[in-house]
């Protein structure tokens, strides 16, 4: 495993990107539930999002969770029926939610067709949802998140796809450039199903650690791109940033066109 200062790490391949991701989480989990007692992750959909939760749920390491007292949210949803294998909460209900017991009440998962005629009510409802869950949390605690529209996400997950799209918000369109509210309502998303429910990317960056992760060749272009500093209009991959960290999880083949300073390695070996 590589380090390089940019908060990069590479791993050798995907299987081992996975389970290292996998391990980081339980572990971030279990530091967060240490402190508060209660833990907040925001998952993604996509080949790596998804394989990590099914790592979680196949490693040891599990059991050191309190799954009923983690509070899961999505980046991202495709708007179809609820039980369609395309919708992105439907794997990390069978591989994680349900197998490690999460509170059916701490899982928000996005609205689907069944809930709402249109994509535009799905997100307004979903705002609606992560505003009340912030007013909930901000009288429980007396804290304030960062976004007071949102609640404390503890650890925010992310793909990338090789247009470098992440959660919903896809290159030069309207989601991507939009501002001032949490979720957003997409249309014509450029890759199947066309209406979606995304975050927003002032959303996602209101997260305490974001992590990307990403495996493949095919997305070499995308990271190479947002690592090198291009604008997250046209590289959405280079917008995230989180409160506190930010994260790059990476295999080999998706690290193969990184720009060579990142590739100054701080640390081997771990
Ligand atoms: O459509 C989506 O794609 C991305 C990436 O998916 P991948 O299969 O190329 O890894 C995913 O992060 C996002 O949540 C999803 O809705």
């Amino acid at each position: 495993m590589r380090h390089s200062p940019k908060g990069v790490t590479i791993h050798p391949d995907f299987d081992a990107l996975v389970k290292a991701t996998a391990a980081r989480l339980v572990t971030k989990l279990v530091d967060v539930q240490s402190r508060r007692g209660e833990a907040t992750v925001v998952l993604t959909g996509g080949s790596a999002g998804t394989a990590v939760l099914a790592a979680v749920a196949a490693g040891p390491a599990r059991t050191a969770v309190d799954w009923s007292r983690v509070n899961f949210w999505w980046g991202d949803e495709r708007f179809v029926a609820p039980d369609s294998a395309e919708r992105n909460a439907v794997p990390a209900q069978e591989a994680l939610l349900k197998p490690l017991g999460a509170d059916p009440d701490r899982v928000h998962e996005m609205p689907s067709t069944a809930d709402f005629d249109t994509v535009e009510e799905a997100a307004a409802a979903y705002a609606a949802e992560l505003a009340a869950a912030a007013e909930a949390e901000q009288l429980a605690e007396g804290f304030a998140a960062p976004d007071p529209r949102l609640p404390r996400f503890d650890v925010l997950l992310l793909g990338v796809g090789p247009d470098a799209h992440v959660a919903s918000l896809f290159p030069e369109m309207a989601g991507i450039r939009t501002s001032g509210q949490t979720t957003v309502a997409v249309r014509n998303s450029p890759k199947p199903p066309p209406e979606r429910v995304s975050l927003t990317l002032e959303a996602i960056n209101s997260a305490e650690e974001v992590w990307l992760t990403v495996a493949g060749e095919d997305k070499a272009g995308a990271v190479g791109l947002a690592l090198a500093g291009a604008g997250p209009v046209q590289v959405p991959a280079a917008g995230p940033r989180g409160q506190l960290k930010t994260r790059w999880l990476i295999d080999q083949a998706a690290a193969s066109q990184l720009p060579e300073r990142l590739l100054e390695t701080e640390d081997t070996g771990s």
